[in-house]
């Protein structure tokens, strides 16, 4: 790792991009009276002045699409989220630059939403709040999670969470990894590329695995066809893990049961997308992450880091991303 230079220059000032902003800046001052916080409530314009910003403290949603250009002095971008897909994306990316996630708290977040999504799924939620809305009664048939087969590719902290549940109602778990390992709270761990190759026996196919080329387009035509009939896809992690075309291929044939989206390839899905209205898709906006409690859970985090950066500390740095390394 490149050790970065500790001087701060006299003006220079730790910019936080969020709805939060106000929040975390105001503590992170009180923690470090000596650094200069700017708090940066979205939406961002592109023409955004980041000529003082050395550091930034962001989701990365929000940031305008040529931040680099327009931030010269930018040293290190603290994300407030577990994904660093869209920041490691962005034209300009400098070589120098300190990237740290804020991965580890996410799994109590992406584990409900998961059980949330599977139990909507398996009894018939969109179907039951639909028909309330009509005032219908129509007693719908579901079906027991306990008992069925899970496979929950991604063995990060979500994916522990995920396979925990899984487990507690009584669930058969199987994981996929980068590299299979022994993991808890599941009876095997197969490798991610041999995904296809487990399907025939899954009921439900749960993706929380970073995004990168390793993952890009991971569940596909081949995917599809290797799943069973009653079979549901649910995605907490990122759309562009799906093939969204072959997806909503093997919805309209039938191919599979279902499928429970959080994230999707453009985000705000298009109002015109096939997604939004097909009638065995549950569709939510990216919000699996989305919990009042956010901004406590991520704060010991941003406090310990932003003292790394200001001693020019990369090695002390939680969850340091080393720039062109595959995830
Ligand atoms: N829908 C949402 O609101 C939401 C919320 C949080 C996370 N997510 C997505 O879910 C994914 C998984 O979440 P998680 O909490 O398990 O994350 P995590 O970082 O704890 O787990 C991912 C795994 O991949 C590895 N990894 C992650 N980024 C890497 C990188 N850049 N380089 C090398 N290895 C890397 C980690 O070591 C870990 O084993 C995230 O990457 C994110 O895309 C979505
Ligand atoms: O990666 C995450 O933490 C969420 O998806 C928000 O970006």
């Amino acid at each position: 790792m490149r050790a970065h230079s500790s001087r701060r220059s006299g003006d220079g000032e730790i910019v936080v991009c969020d709805k939060d902003a106000e929040f975390y800046c105001s503590e992170l001052g009180n923690a470090y009276a000596q650094l200069r916080f700017r708090p940066l409530v979205p939406p961002v314009a592109e023409e955004q002045d980041f000529g003082r910003c050395e550091a930034l403290v962001s989701f990365g949603n929000s940031l305008p699409d040529r931040l680099f250009q327009r931030a010269p002095r930018l040293r290190w971008v603290q994300m407030l989220g577990a994904g660093t897909d869209r920041i490691m994306s962005l034209p300009g990316l400098p070589p120098s630059l300190w990237v740290s996630s804020a991965s580890g708290i996410h799994g109590p977040m992406l584990a409900e939403m998961v059980v949330y999504l599977m139990l909507a799924l398996a009894r018939r939620g969109k179907t039951l709040f639909q028909n309330q809305a009509q005032g219908v009664w129509k007693r719908e048939e579901g079906m027991l999670l306990c008992g069925k087969n899970v496979l929950v590719a991604g063995t990060g902290a979500s994916g522990m969470h995920i396979r925990r549940l899984c487990e507690a109602l009584g669930m058969c778990v199987v994981a996929a990894s980068g590299a299979p390992r022994p993991v808890e709270h599941a009876e095997a761990c197969i490798a991610m590329q041999e995904i296809d190759g487990h399907l025939a026996d899954v009921d439900f196919l749960v993706l929380a695995t970073p995004y990168s080329d390793r993952t890009r387009g991971l569940i596909g035509p081949a995917s599809f066809s290797a799943m069973k009939r009653s079979a549901y896809l649910v995605n907490v992690s990122r759309g562009g893990i799906v093939d969204e075309g072959a997806l909503v291929e093997a919805l309209d044939r039938e191919r599979i049961a279902g499928a429970a989206l959080d994230v999707f390839q453009q985000e705000p899905l298009p109002r015109e997308h096939a997604l939004w209205r097909h009638p065995r898709v549950l569709a939510t906006p990216h919000v699996a992450g989305l919990v009042r409690e956010y901004p406590m859970l991520v704060l010991p985090l941003l406090k310990h880091n932003v003292g790394c950066f200001a001693r020019g500390d990369a090695s002390g740095l939680r969850n340091l991303v080393k720039l062109g390394e595959p995830c």
